[in-house]
């Protein structure tokens, strides 16, 4: 047989590894960015709590939390499991922060707040974040599954680290916050203990 005539292009999917690869990333931003907004709220959780006798830990409101963004998470057709997973390292970077400050308030009493915010303001706050974070979730399926997850993710959260100028605790919490992020398709990452 003749050989054709014409020599068509590579097809463009042989090209754009580094294409893929940047779609992924952008997939991931928004779960590092909205993390550490999550986590920016805990400094006015802390300072609202501080002095009142109210625990960093509120089980009631954490339930709250988990049921609300598995519930969303469903009606997105997300994995409302996975998601709630991912919320529950969103909860324990938060107190992760409000322990830290409170301990660095303690040290040094100059450094606490002066104005104590409301905490049912600062919770609906955490709800307006909690919704973008659930719908980023849902919306970063095929980058969650996917091997280049660690390092897109890694990579988001660094930018996010700088742009931000997050100090140690807040960049700690922030790695905590999204540890279960990443995992295999068609299972949600182990329970962590
Ligand atoms: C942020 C708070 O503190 C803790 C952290 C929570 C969270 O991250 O959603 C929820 C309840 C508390 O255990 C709060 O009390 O609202």
């Amino acid at each position: 047989a003749p050989a054709p005539a014409v020599v068509l292009p590579a097809s463009p999917t042989t090209v754009p590894t580094a294409t893929s690869r940047e779609r992924q990333a952008d997939a991931l931003r928004p779960l590092a960015v909205l993390s550490a907004r999550r986590l920016a709220t805990a400094d006015l959780v802390a300072a609202a709590k501080w002095g009142t006798g109210s625990p960093v830990d509120d089980p009631v409101r954490e339930r709250q939390v988990l049921d609300a963004v598995a519930r969303q998470a469903a009606g997105l057709g997300a994995d409302p499991r996975w998601t709630a997973r991912i919320f529950r390292d969103q909860i324990e970077a938060n107190k992760t922060v409000q322990r830290g400050l409170h301990r660095r308030w303690a040290a040094d009493p100059a450094q606490v707040p002066e104005e104590r915010p409301d905490l049912g303001e600062v919770r609906k706050e955490i709800n307006r974040v909690n919704d973008a974070l659930v719908r980023a979730i849902a919306a970063s399926g095929a980058a969650r599954t996917s091997p280049r997850c660690v390092p897109s993710l890694v990579g988001a959260a660094a930018d996010v680290r700088r742009e931000e100028r997050l100090d140690v605790l807040h960049t700690v919490a922030l790695v905590r916050s999204v540890r279960s992020v990443c995992g295999a398709e068609g299972r949600a990452p182990a329970q962590a203990s």
